[in-house]
């Protein structure tokens, strides 16, 4: 009986996590598109309730207070199910956000090399990790970080693909497969 609660919940949530820039919004929101399940980008999440941008919280309060109100917003959707949920990039930086999304939901890894990601975020301003030299930010972070988004069971490498459909079309089929 349990065991059968235990099955039946554990694909409940599909959560996106990678580095910036690697489509977790954008693929985020096809996925939801396509399963007509809700979803929740925690970015704008966390914009929507402090009533301010990431630059803003971040400039005005400091990265630390952001780490703070992912970690409450991580467990207050790691508590609900069948929501797709786009998380921010630096999420991997407490093990404990990722072992509340893998208790209820199927946690997904996307990848990609820093020249994919340059690519991808040279005309965005929104992300004030990297403000200034963005190659060389998006290098230095990428680098610092691989472990953490290697050490996730599921990892898909988006390095060159044109568009995110392919990649949201490959979640899907992993979230079927895995909920039989
Ligand atoms: N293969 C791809 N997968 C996902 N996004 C892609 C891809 N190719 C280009 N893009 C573009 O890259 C950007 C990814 O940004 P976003 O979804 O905000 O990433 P993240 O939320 O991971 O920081 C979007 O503008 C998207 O259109
Ligand atoms: O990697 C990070 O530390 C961050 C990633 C951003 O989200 P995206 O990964 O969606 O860009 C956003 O949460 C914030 O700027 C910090
Ligand atoms: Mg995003």
């Amino acid at each position: 009986m349990f065991t059968d609660l235990l099955r039946d919940n554990v694909m409940r949530n599909i959560v996106l996590v990678g580095f910036m820039g690697t489509g977790k919004t954008t693929v985020g929101r096809l996925i939801a598109e396509k399963t007509g399940m809700p979803l929740v980008d925690m970015d704008s999440m966390i914009v929507k309730r402090a009533g301010k941008s990431i630059n803003e919280i971040f400039a005005e309060d400091g990265e630390p207070h952001f780490r703070l109100l992912e970690r409450e917003l991580v467990k207050e959707l790691s508590a609900r199910s069948d929501q797709i949920i786009s998380t921010g990039g630096g999420i991997v930086l407490n093990p404990e956000n990722i072992a509340d999304f893998e208790e209820t939901g199927l946690v997904v890894c996307l990848l990609a090399d820093a020249g994919s990601v340059l690519e991808r975020v040279r005309h965005d301003s929104a992300r004030p990790l990297l403000a200034g030299d963005k190659e060389a930010k998006v290098i230095a972070l990428l680098e610092s970080r691989k472990p953490l988004y290697e050490a996730i069971a599921h990892k898909i490498d988006t390095s060159g693909r044109p568009s995110p459909a392919p990649t949201a079309q490959e979640i899907i089929d992993l979230y079927e497969s895995n909920s039989r």
